[in-house]
C-alpha cells in the first residue's frame, strides 16, 4: 500500500519496488557529503525492531507485590519494555509498610534524565511520589522530554491502609500533575482525598467523583472500586469528559490483592504504549488484573492480610501445582498407550475407563488420539484423563491438538509431519512440555532433534488398520531412524504381544519402547492385554541388557 502510494505521489517510473528501494533513492539523491550519515540513519530505522516502552516513576516495594516491582512484572507480562525511576524505597511486606526512605529529588531528576534523554519512551506512568519536589521534578522533565501519554496513579494509601504520600501532596497533584495527565486512576480513598474528603460509598458517588476529578484537568479519569464496600462485582467508573462507563468484572474471592492498583495503571500504560485508544487500554488492563487474580487466588506468600499475586501466571507450565512438576524420562516410552475413540465405542467404554485400565495394566505414558471427537468433548475427556494420569504419575500427551493440550495443561503433544512445525509448537507450549513427532526417514529424525522435539514416534513398523495409507517402514526403517537421531524413539504400527519382542530385540540404545493402539484397546480386556504386553517388554529388556 505504502509503496503504491509513494510511487503515485512522486510519479516515478519505474515504480518503487519497496520502502527499501525508496530509501536507497533518497540516500543516493542527497549531496555526497550527507549520504553516509543519512544511510546510517536509514539503516538504524530499518534494523531496529521497536518494542513499546513504558517508564514507571514509582516506589520500590521490598515485598515485590506493588510499586516498581509490580510495574516491571505487569509490563513484562503484557509484552512491553519497562524502565524504572525510583522515587522511594519502602520496607514493606504483606503485613504493611515498616519504613519509607524517599530518594532525594535531585537524584530522581538524574534518573529521569538518564532514561528520557537516551531511550525512546512511549508512555510514563507515575506511582508513589513521596514529596512535592519530586512531583515538580517529574513535571519539569516531561516538559523537556515529552512522551505520548502520561498515566498518573495518585498513590496515597495502600490496600493495607498505610500512607505512602501525605495530604501535603494534594495541592501539587491538583495544580501540576493531574492537569497534564492523560488518565488518573485513584482508588476510593485517593479519589476522596483529591476532593477534600467526600464520602464515596456507591457507584453513583464514584461517578460524581470521576466528574469532579476530571474538572481538575486530566483527560480521562478511572475511579477504582476494588475497595467498594458490599459490592459483588469489581466496579470501576471511567469518565472521558462526556460519557461515564461502568467497567464491571466478577470479584475474585482472594486475599491476594496487594498491588492491584499499581498493576492496573502500568497495564494501562503498556496498552497505550502499544497504540491502543484509552478505553480499550483500560478494558484490557482490567481483564488482565482479573485473570491474574483468578490464577493466583490460592497462593500463599507472607503472613499478612493482603498477599501479592502472580503477574506472570502465563509462564507457569503446570497450573495445578508448580512444585510437583516431574520431568520427562525417555524410559517413560516403554509401554506407550494411544487411545482410539472408535475402538472405545465398539467395546462400549469411556475413554477415561480405557485410560485408567491401561495404566493399571502397566502403560507408562498415554496419548489421547481422538480423531472424531468434537472439541468440547475432547477437552472434557482430556481433563478427566489428565487427572487420572496425574494420580498415577503417568504423563498425558494429546495428539495433534495444541489448543486442547494448552487448555487442559497436558504434559505435551504428539504431532505428525503435516501438523504445526515442532519449533512453533515449542514456542506455544514453552520449554518444559513434551513434544513427540512422527518420523519415517533419517532426515525427518535429524530435523526433529534440531527443532527441539523430545522423542520420535517411528512407524508403521508393521502394517496396521489404525491408519489409512500409512507407509510401512519395517524393522529396517525403524533402525535407520533410530541411528539417525540422538532422540529417544518409540516404535509404532501393528505392534502386539506376538511381535513386540522382535521390535525390542533390534537392540538400538535409543529405541525405548513400543506404542500400541489396537493391541491394547481393540480387545475384550484392556487389563489382560496390557499386562501381557508389559510382561513381554520386561522379558526383552532383561535379554537386551
Ligand atoms: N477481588 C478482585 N477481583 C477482581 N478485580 C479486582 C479485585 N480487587 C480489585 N480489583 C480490580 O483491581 C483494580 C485495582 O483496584 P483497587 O481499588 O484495588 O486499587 P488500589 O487500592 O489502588 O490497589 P493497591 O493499593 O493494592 O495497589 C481495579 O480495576 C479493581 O476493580
Ligand atoms: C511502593 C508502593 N507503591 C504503591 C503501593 C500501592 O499499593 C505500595 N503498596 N507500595
Ligand atoms: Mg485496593
Amino acid at each position: 500500500m505504502a509503496v503504491d502510494f509513494l510511487t503515485r505521489a512522486f510519479s516515478t517510473s519505474p515504480p518503487f519496488e519497496s520502502i527499501a528501494h525508496l530509501r536507497t533513492l533518497v540516500v543516493c539523491s542527497a549531496p555526497v557529503q550527507q549520504r553516509k550519515a543519512l544511510a546510517l540513519k536509514v539503516m538504524r530505522e530499518d534494523l531496529i525492531m521497536r518494542i513499546p516502552h513504558v517508564l514507571t516513576v514509582a516506589g520500590s516495594d521490598s515485598g515485590a507485590g506493588a510499586g516498581i516491582q509490580a510495574d516491571l512484572k505487569a509490563c513484562a507480562a503484557r509484552g512491553v519494555y519497562c524502565s524504572t525511576v525510583i522515587t522511594a524505597v519502602t520496607a514493606q511486606n504483606t503485613v504493611g509498610i515498616q519504613g519509607v526512605c524517599a530518594v532525594p529529588e535531585e537524584f530522581v531528576a538524574e534518573q529521569l534524565k538518564s532514561v528520557l534523554s537516551d531511550m525512546r519512551v512511549d508512555v510514563v506512568k507515575t506511582g508513589m511520589l513521596p514529596s512535592i519536589n519530586i512531583v515538580k521534578v517529574i513535571c519539569q522533565s516531561l516538559k523537556e522530554f515529552p512522551v505520548r501519554a502520561l498515566v498518573v496513579d495518585p498513590v496515597m494509601v495502600s490496600t493495607s491502609g498505610d500512607v505512602l504520600a501525605g495530604p501535603s501532596i494534594l495541592d501539587i497533584f491538583r495544580e501540576e500533575l493531574l492537569p497534564i495527565a492523560d488518565i488518573v486512576t485513584p482508588n476510593l480513598k485517593e479519589a476522596s482525598a483529591l476532593l477534600g474528603g467526600v464520602q464515596l460509598q456507591t457507584v453513583d458517588d464514584m461517578r460524581s467523583a470521576a466528574k469532579s476529578i476530571h474538572d481538575i484537568g486530566p483527560r480521562h479519569v478511572l475511579v477504582k472500586g476494588g475497595d467498594l464496600p458490599a459490592s459483588l462485582d469489581a466496579v470501576d467508573v471511567f469518565f472521558d469528559g462526556e460519557n461515564f462507563i461502568e467497567l464491571r468484572s466478577s470479584r475474585i474471592k482472594t486475599w491476594n490483592t496487594h498491588g492491584t492498583g499499581c498493576t492496573l495503571a502500568s497495564s494501562i500504560a503498556a496498552e497505550l504504549a502499544k497504540g491502543s485508544p484509552m478505553l480499550s487500554a483500560v478494558e484490557v488492563a482490567k481483564r488482565y488484573v482479573r485473570t491474574a487474580l483468578d490464577n493466583s487466588k490460592d497462593i500463599v506468600i507472607g503472613n499478612g492480610p493482603h498477599g501479592p499475586f502472580d503477574h506472570l501466571f502465563k509462564l507457569k507450565s503446570n497450573v495445578q501445582n508448580p512444585c510437583s512438576q516431574w520431568v520427562f524420562d525417555p524410559n517413560d516410552l516403554f509401554l506407550y498407550a494411544v487411545t482410539d475413540s472408535g475402538m472405545n465405542k465398539k467395546w462400549g467404554r469411556s475413554v477415561t475407563d480405557a485410560v485408567k485400565t491401561a495404566i493399571q495394566g502397566g502403560a507408562t505414558i498415554v496419548q489421547l488420539r481422538e480423531k472424531d471427537a468434537k472439541t468440547g468433548k475432547f477437552l472434557e475427556a482430556a481433563k478427566a484423563c489428565h487427572n487420572i494420569c496425574r494420580l498415577h504419575g503417568v504423563h498425558l500427551l494429546i495428539n495433534d491438538r495444541i489448543d486442547v493440550a494448552l487448555a487442559c495443561d497436558a504434559d505435551g503433544v504428539h504431532i505428525g509431519q503435516s501438523d504445526m512445525p515442532v519449533a512453533v509448537v515449542r514456542t506455544l507450549l514453552g520449554p518444559e512440555k513434551i513434544i513427540g513427532v512422527s518420523c519415517k526417514t533419517p532426515e525427518q529424525a535429524q530435523q526433529a532433534w534440531v527443532d527441539g522435539a523430545d522423542y520420535i514416534g517411528c512407524g508403521g513398523v508393521y502394517p496396521t488398520n489404525t491408519k489409512v495409507n500409512n507407509l510401512t517402514v519395517g524393522l529396517e526403517g525403524l533402525k535407520t531412524v533410530c541411528l539417525a537421531s540422538k532422540l529417544p524413539v518409540v516404535a509404532i504400527g501393528g505392534i502386539s504381544v506376538s511381535n513386540a519382542r522382535s521390535v525390542m530385540e533390534l537392540g538400538v540404545p535409543n529405541l525405548k519402547g513400543v506404542a500400541v493402539v489396537s493391541a491394547m484397546f481393540d480387545t475384550e480386556s484392556i487389563l489382560v492385554e496390557t499386562q501381557k504386553l508389559h510382561a513381554v517388554l520386561m522379558e526383552t529388556r532383561a535379554v537386551v541388557k
